[in-house]
């Protein structure tokens, strides 16, 4: 059996089925790019048949990313399988994902179906599928609960049907290690011809074992690990990938296996993850929060000074995390910032250049000293740039302990100034009040959420929210940066508003 793991990233498809996630053309394109950089083995870019957007944004990850696979979800119909090709075609190399649930409780209430009908739909799907590609993946949806013996003979048709990579997904994140490892060494005895496919492994976090199941399963024999960047996803969320790969990594003695990551690439990636999802990552994370690498009691920084291994099992230089945090000032020029953007990931047309370039300017003739996290939010701002329905031109705030809070806004409309006033429960909420009257949507805060980029009374405020408006189904989200928290505020809520706008036309 080959020593090497795929690693299979579902960032863009699972990840986004986060709560309140989407992702536009462009911020998929901005994290496929970094996947390729990370060294992920295939980019599921999304599920065609949702919508035009997500099918485009398939397509132009297929258009653009080379040297790796880019698969695309379908249920086992020939609509969503032609939907997905359709999107996939331009792809260097292309994987039709299809999936059916098998568990008996999937097929009694969700499908409808009996195992037969179940059966023969995989069979059919894999089988359209293989005309149009040779690379073929089918998902048992609920595998983890379906009975054994009929999920390998499921298994063991689609294998004679063509596909070449069968997933064994805990979808509901109930497992334990122990449990999956047995259950994945059964199917690989159980099912005739599996020695032909890959055998992969999708894993939830219900329960907080995702990560703990897929290194269990790959121990077992799985050689395919599906997950996402911070592990973002449905529910509780999926695998992390990051954890996954340095677990090989740090125990590469109890497992000896290879993945094709460049770990160097980690903590760029989840940033950006995060930064153009919105979700923020927790400081207690493994690998990538905050803290993974801070040490706050005497004892263990007296032996991080002896010796860092006493209680470092990774390198933090191994995962990106730079220790250089002032880099550029305002007497920077255009090359030594192009450069440092190039090794903080970003590679920006002269177009995008020129104008973070000019924002890193009037940000440092406010700031003292730009760090490398001031550079990204600086130039995720400018990447997640949709185009501008309104631009904020100004506001005036009257706040303080006595009286009302009062907003005065003015944004541009097409070339015409637009500007009203309103009262708050507090100086933000009269802004996003005054913006409502001007844009005449009706919206509800669902979440405001502000962070600062490194200390500092001059640190950038970064704001994420998300808003429902009447009449949509959709959550927008919209992020702002600026060393003025209340600008920062107001500049999320302009770009979610913008975001939906550009949904409308
Ligand atoms: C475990 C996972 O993560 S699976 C992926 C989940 N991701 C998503 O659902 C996100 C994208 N989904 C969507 O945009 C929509 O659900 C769509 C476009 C796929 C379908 O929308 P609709 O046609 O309105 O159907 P709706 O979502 O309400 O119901 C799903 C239908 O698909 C059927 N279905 C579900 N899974 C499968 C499957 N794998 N193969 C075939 N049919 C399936 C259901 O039984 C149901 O059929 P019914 O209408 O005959 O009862
Ligand atoms: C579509 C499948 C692979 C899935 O996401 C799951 O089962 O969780
Ligand atoms: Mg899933």
């Amino acid at each position: 059996m080959s020593n090497r793991v795929y690693i299979f990233d579902t960032t863009l498809r699972d990840g986004e089925q986060s709560p309140g996630v989407s992702l536009n053309i462009n911020e998929k394109l901005q994290i496929a790019r970094q996947l390729v950089r990370l060294g992920v083995d295939i980019i599921e870019a999304g599920f065609p048949i949702t919508s035009p957007g997500d099918f485009a944004a398939v397509q132009a990850v297929a258009r653009e990313v080379r040297g790796i696979t880019v698969a695309g979800l379908a249920r086992a119909n020939f609509k969503d399988i032609d939907r997905a090709y359709e999107a996939l075609k331009e792809a260097e190399q292309a994987r039709i994902h299809t999936f059916i649930a098998t568990s008996d409780i999937h097929l009694k209430y969700k499908l409808r179906k009996d195992r037969e009908q179940v059966l023969e739909a995989a069979v059919a799907a894999v089988k359209h599928a293989k005309k149009y590609t040779s690379d073929v993946e089918f998902s048992a949806e609920d595998a983890s609960r379906s009975d054994i013996d009929y999920l390998s003979r499921v298994f063991a048709e689609v294998i004679k049907a063509g596909a070449t990579v069968i997933n064994i997904p805990d979808t509901v994140g109930y497992t334990t290690p122990e449990e999956y490892a047995q259950f994945i060494r059964s199917i690989m005895e159980k099912t005739p011809g599996i020695e032909k496919a890959i055998v992969s492994v999708h894993c939830h976090d219900d329960l907080g074992l995702a990560v703990a199941n897929s290194l269990a399963a790959v121990g077992a024999g799985a050689r395919q690990v599906e997950g996402t960047i911070n592990g973002i996803g449905e529910r509780a969320g999926n695998a992390a990938l990051e954890e996954v790969v340095m677990g090989l990594y740090t125990r590469k003695d109890r497992f000896g296996l290879t993945t094709g990551f460049n770990t160097k690439e980690i903590y760029r990636t989840s940033r950006l993850v995060s930064s153009l999802t919105g979700m923020p990552v927790q400081p207690n994370k493994a690998v990538v929060g905050k803290n993974a690498f801070a040490h706050e009691s005497g004892i263990h920084q007296d032996g991080v000074l002896k010796e860092r291994t006493t209680y470092e099992i990774m390198n933090p230089e191994m995962l990106g995390i730079s220790s250089n945090n002032l880099v550029l000032g305002k007497h920077s020029g255009r090359h030594a910032f192009r450069e440092r953007l190039s090794e903080l990931g970003f590679e920006l047309s002269d177009e995008e250049l020129n104008l973070a370039f000019a924002r890193f300017k009037a940000l440092a003739d406010k700031k003292k000293e730009i760090t490398d996290q001031d550079l990204q939010a600086l130039v995720e701002d400018e990447i997640r740039q949709i185009p501008e329905t309104y631009v904020l031109e100004y506001f005036h705030i009257s706040s303080g302990t006595s009286v009302v809070p009062t907003a005065t806004v003015g944004l541009r409309v097409g070339g015409e100034r637009k500007e009203d006033a309103a009262c708050g429960d507090g100086p933000v909420d009269a802004i996003y009040k005054t913006i409502d009257k001007i844009t005449g949507l009706s919206c509800t805060l669902v979440l405001y959420a502000i962070n600062a980029i490194t200390g500092g009374t001059d640190a950038l405020g970064d704001v994420t929210v998300k808003l429902r408006c009447e009449g949509r189904e959709k959550v927008y989200t919209g992020r702002g940066v600026s060393t003025d928290v209340l600008e920062a505020s107001a500049k999320a809520y302009v770009n979610a508003v913008n975001k939906l706008m550009y949904d409308i036309h």
